[in-house]
């Protein structure tokens, strides 16, 4: 029969009225709920209400699974959600940080920190776009980016996610949002969320608040600074974010001054719902409760009663969901939490769910399947890794550069760890949560491959993983590229103390670079130890994580495209130097934030 909550005619808060009044308290619990696809089912969804899924970092329906099968496994969640009693429609959520990356075959981008080397947020409202096509096209609505994080310290092993260690370019990087989920309409009053329609998606900002400035960079650890540092370094992502409509917001594992982000009422309730009138809904991170305590899941009620009086909508408790419900219909049940802050979280999910159109198009369909890596997505990407790339040495005086290199001669040698691995060039949260190695996992070009589409025909291209010095001097190169960098990591896997170069990387440079010319491709989420080499090294470029499109290197390599990029964050000399930012006291770079040699397109 007719309902309020039903007819789309109706203004959205009478909607939401009248879908509240009808709610039991576990139907309003299940909305709260967000459970691990690998859990979830078309019965759990019915029998607990379950409001959203999501994939964890690589969590797939299969590999290699196309769009089709992606919209099939969505579309059954949603059926279940949809055959229970009030048919509330499931959102489902994945981490597309940099493209649609845990899909095989789409697009990944240069993630964040290469994006801030092109200080363009334009570009970047465009790299939204195209994400959310490609999102779409499988059937998911909603993606946990962006990041906003301030990396103040490299050694983090999140620190590639973050745009820069200056707030003003994080802040500027949100133009993102706009293009995940649509240009918000001007009179639009401040923090209501919104979404341009069935080719965008429901964006994230994470994670609240100072993730990026924790101790030595330590993942989830301890961000030790007083509320005006917070609000300077730390905070102005959000305000740009929720300025743009962003319509949901991620708790940070970290604490601040020893408070826990995921039990912090002033922060989450008192500053960002109050203050800043945030409207859309307030997410925890992965099992953000059970890691409120150490040990894991200690005290888990408690924890819960924490987190949902510090003003969490939205619960990411991938597997113990049944546990959870029990818990907190106790907590509610005995007045420890009141209903108001239940209906407070369930208005804030239904908000999002009504403004995203879910309930009028639960469905996804195969219409935009063709988007998944589409060619003129590749071409963004590639314009991005161009841009991203920052020249930090050319030549020993700038009278005799060595980029751009010349395209025709006789022969050139390719050589490095990373030359010829696309896994290794996309880095952290690519296909797999860690990423991955070699060239099987997804399609894209390699920079070796991009070095022998850019060069002469004529041209012979000699690839030697890891050249040594008998090798070069019994050849007779014209100069050689050698590229090298980090291992893909993700979170606390990527926490380092030392930042160095892992072997053999700094041995193929000293025995390369002593014998030929040569030009230097880091393939890092961020500066690395590279001072002891700078002197043997003829030209230094740091492309970050370029992502499938290794095209865009080659494009500057040869001059197709002049070098733009400007360093996102200090590059610093020796790492007992960290933490050191652009602003501090003591300030003594090897390469100083914003730097970043230009050469001229030939
Ligand atoms: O993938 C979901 C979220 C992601 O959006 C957050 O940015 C990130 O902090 C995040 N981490 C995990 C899983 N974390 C984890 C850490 C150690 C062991 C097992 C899982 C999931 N997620």
């Amino acid at each position: 029969g007719y309902m309020v909550y039903k007819d789309p005619k109706k203004p959205i808060r009478t909607r939401i009225k009248d879908l509240m009044r009808r709610m039991t308290l576990e139907e309003k619990i299940g909305q709260m709920m967000q459970i691990e696809r690998k859990v979830a089912s078309v019965e759990v969804m019915k029998k607990y209400f379950i409001g959203s899924v999501l994939s964890e970092g690589g969590s797939a329906p299969a590999q290699y699974a196309s769009a089709e099968t992606w919209i099939n496994m969505v579309n059954d969640f949603q059926k279940g959600a949809l055959s229970t009693r009030l048919g509330i429609p499931m959102i489902y959520g994945i981490d597309a940080v940099h493209g649609h990356n845990q899909v095989y075959k789409a697009t990944i981008f240069p993630h964040n920190i290469g994006l801030g080397a092109t200080r363009d947020p334009e570009l970047v409202k465009r790299i939204g776009s195209a994400t959310a096509l490609e999102v779409r096209a499988t059937g998911i609505p909603y993606v946990f980016a962006p990041c906003v994080a301030v990396c103040r310290d490299p050694r983090w092993g999140r620190c590639y996610e973050s745009y820069s260690e200056d707030p003003k370019v994080v802040q500027a990087m949100t133009e993102i949002v706009s293009g995940l989920q649509g240009d918000i309409p001007v009179d639009t009053p401040k923090g209501i969320p919104f979404i341009g329609g069935k080719e965008k998606v429901a964006a994230c900002a994470k994670h609240f608040v100072g993730d990026g400035g924790t101790t030595n960079g330590t993942d989830e650890s301890n961000t030790v600074i007083n509320m005006d540092g917070l609000l300077r370094i730390h905070m102005p992502g959000y305000y740009s974010s929720i300025a743009k409509g962003v319509v949901t917001i991620m708790l940070s594992y970290s604490s601040w001054n020893g408070v826990k982000m995921h039990a912090n009422y002033e922060l989450v309730t008192g500053f960002l719902k109050n203050t800043l009138r945030f409207k859309g809904f307030v997410i925890t991170d992965f099992e953000g409760l059970e890691r409120m305590t150490t040990p894991y899941h200690a005290n888990y009620s408690h924890s819960i009663e924490a987190g949902i009086s510090a003003g969490i909508d939205m619960v990411m408790v991938p597997w113990n969901y049944t546990e959870f419900l029990d818990d907190l219909t106790l907590l509610v049940n005995r007045k420890i939490i009141p209903m108001t802050r239940i209906d407070d979280a369930v208005e804030r999910i239904l908000r999002v769910k009504f403004v995203m159109d879910l309930f009028e198009n639960p469905f996804a369909d195969c219409s935009l399947v063709e988007y998944v890596g589409k060619q003129e997505h590749r071409e963004l990407a590639r314009e991005a890794v161009r841009k991203s790339a920052v020249l930090l040495k050319n030549g020993e005086s700038a009278d005799e550069p060595l980029l751009p290199l010349p395209k025709r001669t006789s022969k050139i040698l390719v050589t490095g760890s990373h030359a010829d691995n696309l896994g290794y060039q996309c880095g952290g949260w690519t296909i797999q949560w860690q990423g991955f190695s070699g060239n099987n996992l997804t399609t894209g070009t390699t920079i070796l491959k991009a070095v022998s589409n850019a060069v002469d025909p004529k041209t012979e291209v000699i690839y030697k993983k890891n050249a040594d010095a008998d090798f070069v001097k019994s050849n007779n190169f014209s100069y050689s590229i050698v590229v090298v960098g980090e291992h893909p990591y993700a979170e606390t896997d990527g926490d380092s103390m030392n930042l160095t170069i892992p072997e053999p990387g700094p041995s193929t440079i000293k025995n390369v670079c002593g014998s030929v010319k040569c030009a230097v491709i880091i393939v890092s989420g961020r500066p690395v130890v590279i001072e002891p080499y700078l002197a043997i090294i003829d030209a230094l470029v740091a492309a970050w994580l370029p992502g499938t499109e290794g095209q865009g290197v080659a494009d500057v390599l040869y001059g197709d495209y002049g070098f733009t990029g400007k360093l996102p964050r200090t590059w610093f000399k020796t790492v007992d130097q960290l933490p050191m930012n652009f602003g501090d006291p003591y300030y003594d770079p090897l390469f100083p934030f914003g730097f970043g040699l230009t050469t001229e397109p030939i």
